[in-house]
């Protein structure tokens, strides 16, 4: 039996914030009853998905209420987070427990002292990691993968930023908050699609933690493309997708608009590891990415195996190839945090250049023309 994690708010002591999302932000947190660290995620219910919540003020019966009939009862999304309980696996985030507080679903899990790939690769390594951590990380993230297949589940969002990496170099695949499962049947999965909007939005999808998944890059065709069904070959197309942002330090199509990308997925030859530009990876490499990222879902390998090629049998353990990765770096609280600095310096310079556009465009009164007339 494992360990029994109280639903009392009171017992966790919300620390610095390490993380945000879409539609959540995470502390790192102490459960007081034992004095152990763990990561609380807080989803916000009001950012997830319709702005119900706005609607209700602060009456959250009446919202829960509405978000019922809309997705389906609060309690399939409690027993979702039973089965994410449930899930078992060395590579594989696993909550504790998860209760609401107000209007937010806490999910309280381990904490991974250093955070996303994403977050790490943003702060010290923005053209990416060198490959023998991209062969370590990957091949403990297609662990993860082959367990949820195996088991019945696609992931869905795997991500640079949904892989987690704790101090002894530890990797974990996180995020189950738009994962389905295949065995699903009835209405919960028949709510589940109603939210899935294809081509001409975002693909949007309302499941435990009513994510609104943003991440188009890493979509595979075949999830983009109105009719078209999908399985667990779109996690395979994500993982080869994950391997060219952990090589490049960013996703392929990352910097064009959404549409743009649907329609490079959906119409272009799929991105890989170039031969000429990408000289300092290995063929193996370049070889088990192409796999990954042929269009034709039927022709995409199994995780089962994709673990059998070369390139991962030779990979090296975590601890010895991903530890070193932070091994000078600052804590992570601190890393977060300098990266929201980051954020808001880019985002005031962005205003400033939009202003100055503005106003070189308008006829402000007392403004003096750049001809000097
Ligand atoms: N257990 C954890 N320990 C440490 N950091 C974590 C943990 N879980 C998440 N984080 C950090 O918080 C960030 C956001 O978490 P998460 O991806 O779960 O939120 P989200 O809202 O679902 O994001 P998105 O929808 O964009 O995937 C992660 O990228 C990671 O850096």
């Amino acid at each position: 039996m494992g360990k029994i994690y109280s639903l009392n708010p009171n017992d966790y002591k919300l620390l610095e914030e390490v993380g945000f999302g879409a539609s959540a932000t995470v502390y790192r947190a102490i459960y007081l009853p034992s004095n152990e660290e763990v990561a609380v995620k807080c989803l916000d219910l009001d950012r997830c998905g319709s702005n119900l919540f706005e609607a209700h003020g602060s009456d959250c019966s009446e919202y829960i209420a509405e978000v019922e009939e809309e997705f389906g009862s609060v309690d399939d999304i409690r027993r979702e987070a039973q089965t994410m309980t449930l899930i078992d696996h060395p590579n594989i985030i696993k909550a504790y427990c998860s209760f609401v507080v107000d209007c937010n679903l806490w999910v309280v899990m381990p904490f991974m002292a250093e955070g996303s790939c994403l977050h790490l690769m943003m702060i010290a390594y923005p053209e990416g990691f060198e490959e023998s951590a991209i062969g370590s990380i990957l091949k403990e993230t297609l662990k993860a993968l082959e367990y949820l297949h195996r088991h019945g589940h696609i992931h869905r969002d795997v991500k640079a930023g949904n892989i987690l990496m704790d101090s002894n170099g530890e990797v974990k695949l996180a995020d189950f908050g738009v994962s389905a499962c295949l065995f699903d049947r009835g209405d919960r999965q028949r709510s589940r699609n109603r939210w899935e909007l294809h081509a001409g939005t975002f693909a949007l999808s309302f499941s435990l933690t009513c994510s609104l998944v943003l991440s188009i890059c890493m979509m595979a065709p075949e999830v983009l493309q109105p009719g078209t069904g999908y399985d667990f070959k779109a996690d395979i197309w994500s993982f080869g997708i994950t391997a060219l942002e952990l090589a490049h330090g960013h996703a392929p199509f990352s910097k064009y608009p959404p549409m743009k990308v649907l329609l490079m997925t959906i119409q272009n030859a799929p991105p890989g590891l170039d031969y000429d530009r990408d000289k300092k990876f290995s063929k193996s490499f370049k070889e088990m990415v192409a796999m990954c990222l042929v269009k034709d879902q039927t022709k995409r390998p199994t995780a089962e195996k994709l673990l059998k090629h070369p390139f991962f049998k030779n990979a090296k353990p975590p601890e010895l190839s991903v530890k070193k990765l932070f091994a000078d770096l600052p804590p992570l609280w601190k890393r977060v945090k300098d990266l929201q600095v980051k954020d808001a310096a880019q985002l005031a310079f962005k205003n400033l250049q939009q202003n100055k556009r503005q106003y070189l465009r308008l006829d402000i009164p007392g403004k003096v023309s750049p001809s000097g007339m």
